[in-house]
């Protein structure tokens, strides 16, 4: 069977809400999009379901609840419902610090509380590839995350990037995979680019979600 063979056939926009209290209850296994403001969060989610669901904009602070997204996934017979949740931004200027801080604390209990989350896509801007704020996700990830649930740190919007640039990334990531970070794997993405390979498709891309999502060992 072939990635190819992965169809996402229905994608509709479900509800928002602005904390782990009101937010709907699981059906569904849940795939969240988290990173920094403007890294390509939203506009990920629509590249990944076909369909422009997700606000994104050019001004970063867009994305302002926890918005739920329903699809659904057919591969080998099986259809498989999957929920992508869309995130804000975290470090977005704009708000004042106490506001920040209390939003922090709401997404980060709802990180941890959703039981129904199944793999974290960790969205890190391909420029700016160690800020102090993706290294700080990125421990909290890897600390809060259990046996069942896995973190993929995807490097986005790659286009963006010289072609020596390009390489060096990719190099970094093949060779020597972060021993502080043992559960995060590493992918680099452009919902520009169509065929690069040095970047994962989109193809690619949903082959790895439904692969970690289903915990399937051998990939598909
Ligand atoms: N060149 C390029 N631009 C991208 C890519 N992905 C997203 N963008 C652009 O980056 C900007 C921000 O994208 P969003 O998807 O709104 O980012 P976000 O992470 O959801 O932002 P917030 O909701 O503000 O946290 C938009 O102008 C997108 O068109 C990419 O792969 N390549
Ligand atoms: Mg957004």
């Amino acid at each position: 069977m072939l990635m190819s063979d992965i169809q996402v056939v229905e994608s509709h926009f479900l509800i928002s809400a602005s904390n782990a209290n009101n937010a709907p209850a699981p059906k569904d296994s849940e795939i969240v999009c988290l990173g920094r403001s403007n890294v390509g969060k939203s506009t990920f989610i629509n590249t990944i379901l076909n369909k422009p669901l997700a606000k994104s904009s050019a001004t970063p602070g867009k994305t302002q609840l926890i918005n739920f997204f329903t699809s659904l996934w057919i591969y080998e017979n099986e259809r498989i419902p999957l929920t992508f949740i869309d995130l804000p931004g975290f470090g977005y200027a704009k708000v004042s610090k106490s506001l920040k801080a209390q939003w922090e604390e709401h997404l980060f209990h709802f990180l941890q509380t959703r039981q129904s989350l199944k793999l974290f896509l960790h969205l890190v801007d391909s420029r700016h590839i160690n800020t102090q704020k993706d290294q700080i996700m990125s421990g909290l990830l890897e600390k809060i995350s259990h046996n069942d649930q896995y973190i993929l740190r995807i490097y986005t919007k790659a286009d963006k990037l010289t072609q020596n640039e390009l390489n060096a990334l990719k190099n970094s990531i093949d060779s020597h995979k972060d021993k502080n970070l043992p559960n995060t794997h590493c992918l680099i993405f452009s919902a520009n680019t169509k065929n690069h390979r040095k970047m994962t498709s989109v193809a690619q891309m949903r082959a790895k979600i439904l692969t970690y999502t289903l915990g399937l060992q051998n990939g598909i």
